[in-house]
């Protein structure tokens, strides 16, 4: 079963009078432990596409199923729940909280699930901060941090409430390109081990030669599907390979 689906995904947005076709008619299926990149020129979808799967944006047509659930028809707070417990995300500038500490930030969604005692939550807040290599960082806040160690406290932020996706809009952009290696090796590293789907959307052509899957996007379509599997490598043309749409 698909850890997330869009089927027949549009999404338009209204720009005065004018109308913006974000997507159009997306079908994509993305299977439990995939390091999917999302990739396409500036204002193709990307993170429209995003923002569908983590349940941010509704779209204007089609469904969008996390985790199995069909999510189209549900109220704000059951969204929310769902966010909460499946999904965690990471931006390109971080948006860590500037007056907590490194371990108040990946502690925060930590405060949703209810049934954590403090000593459960002080507990994953170490491990992930551990798993992220920044225990000696705990009590530093964000502006007491490189853009790379930002970037690792979003990352053990993202996981700390046990999240099955990881949504990730453009990590890399604003670190150098070492640093974004750094971080593209590390969240591949937590593919490999947990089974942690990672799905991100980048321009960056080395970081799309980390995925194992690679989405291609224009003008709010998939154009074609790369797997790259045991060290072969199949292009699907969405469109004539795959009539339903295609799977990940
Ligand atoms: N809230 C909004 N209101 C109006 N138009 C929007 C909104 N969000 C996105 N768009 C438009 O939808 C289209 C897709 O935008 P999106 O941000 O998904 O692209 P992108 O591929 O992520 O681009 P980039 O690589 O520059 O981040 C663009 O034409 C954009 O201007």
């Amino acid at each position: 079963m698909a850890i997330v689906k869009v089927e027949n995904v549009s999404k338009r947005y209204l720009l005065g009078e004018q109308v913006v076709e974000a997507l159009r008619d997306v079908t994509l299926e993305v299977e439990p432990g995939s390091f999917l990149a999302i990739a396409g020129p500036s204002g193709s979808g990307k993170s429209t596409l995003l923002n569908i799967f983590g349940c941010i944006d509704n779209p204007s047509e089609g469904k969008v199923f996390v985790d199995g659930q069909d999510v189209s028809g549900k109220t704000p707070d059951e969204l929310a729940e769902v966010r909460a417990r499946t999904i965690g995300f990471i931006f390109q500038n971080f948006n860590l909280l500037p007056v907590l500490s490194a371990q108040e930030n990946v502690d925060y969604p930590l405060l949703q699930l209810r049934e954590l005692s403090k000593a459960q939550r002080r507990e994953r807040v170490a491990y992930y901060l551990d798993m992220v290599g920044l225990t000696r960082y705990a009590g530093h806040r964000p502006n007491q941090l490189s853009g790379g160690q930002r970037q690792r406290v979003a990352i053990a932020r993202a996981l700390a409430t046990h999240s099955k996706v990881v949504l990730a809009d453009e990590p890399t952009a604003n670190l150098d390109r070492e640093t974004g290696r750094g971080i593209l090796e590390l969240m591949q590293g937590i593919n490999r081990d947990a089974g942690t789907t990672f799905i991100f959307s980048t321009h960056d052509a080395h970081v799309m030669d980390m995925a194992d899957r690679l989405v291609h996007m224009e003008d709010g379509r998939i154009i074609t599907l790369e797997t790259k599997l045991a060290g072969v490598e199949s292009v699907r043309h969405s469109e004539a390979a795959h009539p339903q749409g295609p799977g990940v």
